[in-house]
């Protein structure tokens, strides 16, 4: 199996500090996400700098599309982003429209289960409708309640289904080397990544530890 790719979720508001924080972890990971926040903040334009900056990274731009999701994704897509986001709680017919705009784009869509229920009977349908990447994601606010993603990426793995699985919510340095064994392909690190003493070392620490599995 290729080995997982490293995303670093890019979680500020500030735009300087967006660009900065890409640029000094570079080196270590694959993926640079734009985190909702960040997006809704600062806008596509964003999207097209760090295209630009970095045209050797991946781009995920976290828009947690809910409704009108090819209507919505299709100026990132256009605009360079490789994967938008898409929410698992919109339905169907918002993912599939996301779906259809990575298609056209020749990239790809990331069905964020965050939030939903029935995580398996999702996972099933999305990736029947052609659904790029499946997303197990404890949100913030579930971290903070308690709530870790592990559970969750046994549950979706195991069904093999032919889609990507990314998991995303806390995760770090002990828990990294797990989240490879059980089944991820990419490793989504945010807090852990931004909130050390030294970005750039925290992210080399990743990028050894998933490189040692
Ligand atoms: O999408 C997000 C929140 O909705 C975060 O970007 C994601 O959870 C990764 O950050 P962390 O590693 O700090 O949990």
């Amino acid at each position: 199996m290729a080995k997982p790719l490293i995303q670093i979720a890019l979680d500020s508001l500030d735009y300087n500090a967006t660009i900065q924080l890409a640029e000094t972890v570079a080196p270590h990971v694959d993926i640079f996400e734009i985190g909702t926040p960040c997006i809704k903040h600062n806008g596509v334009n964003l999207v097209k700098d760090l295209r630009a900056r970095f045209p050797d990274k991946l781009l995920l731009v976290d828009l947690k599309t809910m409704d009108a999701g090819e209507y919505e994704a299709t100026p990132f897509y256009a605009a360079g982003a490789d994967i938008c986001t898409v929410l698992g709680v919109s339905g169907l017919a918002t993912c599939k429209g996301v779906i259809k705009a990575a298609n056209a784009h020749g990239a790809e869509a990331q069905i964020d289960l965050i939030n939903v229920e029935d995580k398996v009977a999702c996972a099933r349908a999305c990736a029947e409708a052609g659904a790029h990447i499946m997303g197990v994601h404890t949100g913030l606010d579930a971290q903070a309640a308690g709530h870790t993603p592990f559970g969750d990426l046994n549950d979706i793995a195991r069904l093999g289904l032919n889609v990507r699985i990314s998991v995303a919510g806390g995760i770090k340095a002990s828990t990294v080397q797990d989240v490879v064994r059980a089944g991820a392909n990419i490793i989504v690190v945010g807090a852990a990544i931004y909130g050390a003493p030294s970005p750039a070392d925290a992210a080399r620490e990743i990028r050894e530890l998933v490189e040692a599995v």
